[in-house]
């Protein structure tokens, strides 16, 4: 890792036991500039959430010595080796100068929703590929994977009775973290394939070594992906009264597509009497949805090179995504990741698995989210079902005794791989147990289930077996697509939102009987 010199005006600054010194000392201490973007942090985050300020570390001093390219001085675990740095400079200056893909804005909106995921008035669903992929990138794709979304938000919202936040793993999922630095097939061994953002799928010396050029193809490809999502979610596609268009190929023919279609009919219905009585159907409520895009934070010279300073706030934004997520192999408390995540101001995610103690957890979303801002963090919890009995009460009981403020999610697809056949699979029982338990764990503790983080597709793919469509361990080598790991198909995903749905109208009810008036005033 090269070293870099602070760009910032300033003052000795600590960082994780070292220290940065700026190169053009404003002789201020400490820095003003630093000092102004915290205020003006503060002010803005105030007017967003109305957060729960705790006695935790200020802002100001929080931020001091970070900068869109501190997390250099770190170790960066997972990072590709690559060969020709001429190259990778020039990839990276040529991103830097590419317009931001989201706004800070459309950040801050994210949070806010998020912060009601936290508090039970809202469910996140956050979904899509494993790894986005050049070759398979399609617009119809793009379509499939966002009508399979619109669909669950429909279902969990129905049974839920709160509004869904839906996120896609979508328009910047290309990096994947491996267990395995070195693959090897028929006696052959080959650096692991890392993500079409770095190195090619295809099993050759060639395709395996990391091009820097291909991060300017992610993000071409990530804007022409959004570009669309934009033109499905705002442009007439999502609108509530399409509710009934949105078919899938297979929904004639599965219980969960017919009862899909049972709701959509009394959605249609309920919209029909609501028009009778006035309401006017072309206002943006009924005709657009807001959608958002995320992926993991792993690609770290990607992503600070799309870090930008807003000027309404002074804050400094990934503007890869809306939402970005810390991985479970890189969220070492002295790393590189969690270091560039920490001063990035989009709300953010950290991937926990049973290897997490309470104390660390702490410790981790205080380094994160050091002012407890509502909706900043979103703990992703990806264990296996029995893991999460074991270890999930201890984790949230930490966290609530800290006072800290997180938006519990669930993950039930990466502690569930396995090897079947000679393919990576998940079996849906298993995954259905996992969120059944993220539920059960919460319900015991009084807490809040926030949201669902799936690796699902609108294809019609046999990549996870069981589940409605009743995929077989002989059927994986019929459409088995994934580049990484294997996704929910259209129906297996629908079939979860239904569980969901049903787990938050459990939950409704049970709030309603012990509190009617204010269910009823909600
Ligand atoms: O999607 C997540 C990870 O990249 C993936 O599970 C790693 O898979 P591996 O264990 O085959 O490297
Ligand atoms: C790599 C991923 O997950 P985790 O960090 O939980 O393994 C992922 O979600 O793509």
């Amino acid at each position: 890792m090269q070293a870099v010199d602070l760009p910032l005006a300033g003052c000795r600054l600590p960082l994780g036991g070292t220290r940065l010194v700026c190169k053009s000392p404003c002789k201020q201490s400490p820095c003003r500039r630093q000092q102004t973007r915290g205020f003006l942090r503060q002010k803005s985050i105030k007017a967003i959430a109305e957060p729960l300020i705790l006695p935790f570390e200020k802002e100001s001093e929080h931020l001091a010595a970070w900068h869109p390219q501190s997390w250099r001085q770190l170790k960066a675990h997972q990072q590709p080796n690559y060969q020709d740095e001429n190259k990778l400079k020039e990839a990276v200056d040529i991103i830097s100068r590419m317009p931001p893909l989201v706004f800070a804005g459309e950040c801050r909106n994210l949070q806010s929703r998020l912060a009601k995921c936290a508090t039970g008035e809202a469910f996140l669903v956050q979904g899509g590929d494993c790894a986005e992929s050049f070759s398979q990138f399609s617009a119809n794709r793009i379509r499939d994977s966002f009508r399979v979304q619109l669909q669950m938000a429909v279902v969990a919202m129905f049974g839920g009775g709160v509004p869904v936040v839906k996120v896609g793993r979508m328009a910047g999922q290309f990096a994947k973290p491996r267990s395995a630095d070195m693959e090897t097939l028929d006696g052959k061994e080959l650096p692991s394939y890392r993500g079409d953002i770095i190195n090619g799928q295809e099993f050759t010396p060639e395709a395996r070594v990391p091009d820097p050029m291909r991060l300017v193809q992610a993000y071409n490809q990530a804007a022409a992906t959004l570009n669309l999502l934009r033109g499905f979610a705002t442009g007439g596609y999502a609108g509530l009264q399409r509710v009934m268009d949105w078919n899938l190929d297979f929904m004639a023919k599965s219980d969960e597509g017919r009862a899909y279609m049972d709701i959509a009919k009394r959605v249609d219905e309920a919209i029909q009497f609501m028009v009778a009585c006035g309401l006017d159907s072309h206002t943006a409520i009924m005709t657009e949805t807001e959608y958002y895009v995320s992926h993991e934070c792993l690609l770290l010279d990607y992503e600070s090179s799309l870090t930008r300073e807003d000027s309404t706030t002074g804050l400094w934004y990934d503007c890869s995504g809306h939402m970005l997520w810390c991985g479970e192999r890189t969220r070492q408390l002295d790393g590189a990741h969690v270091e560039f995540m920490r001063g990035i101001a989009n709300p953010i995610g950290v991937k926990v698995s049973d290897k997490m103690d309470p104390g660390q957890l702490v410790s981790l979303i205080a380094t994160l989210n050091p002012q407890n801002v509502p909706g900043r963090l979103t703990v992703i919890i990806r264990m296996g079902a029995e893991k999460v009995r074991a270890n999930l009460p201890r984790l949230v009981e930490a966290v609530r005794n800290s006072g800290q403020v997180v938006t519990w999610v669930c993950d039930p697809m990466h502690g569930n791989t396995e090897c079947v056949a000679g393919y990576k699979t998940r079996r849906f029982d298993n995954i259905r147990a996992e969120v059944e338990a993220f539920f059960d764990v919460h319900e015991e503790l009084g807490t809040v289930p926030g949201g669902i983080h799936l690796e699902m597709t609108g294809d019609d793919v046999t990549e996870c077996l069981g589940g409605g469509s009743s995929i077989l361990e002989t059927d994986l080598n019929s459409r088995y697509h994934t580049h990484c790991d294997p996704r929910l198909n259209a129906e297996q995903a629908l079939e979860m939102a239904f569980y969901v749905g049903s787990r938050l109208a459990e939950r409704k009810e049970k709030i309603a009987k012990a509190t009617p008036r204010a269910a009823l005033l909600h």
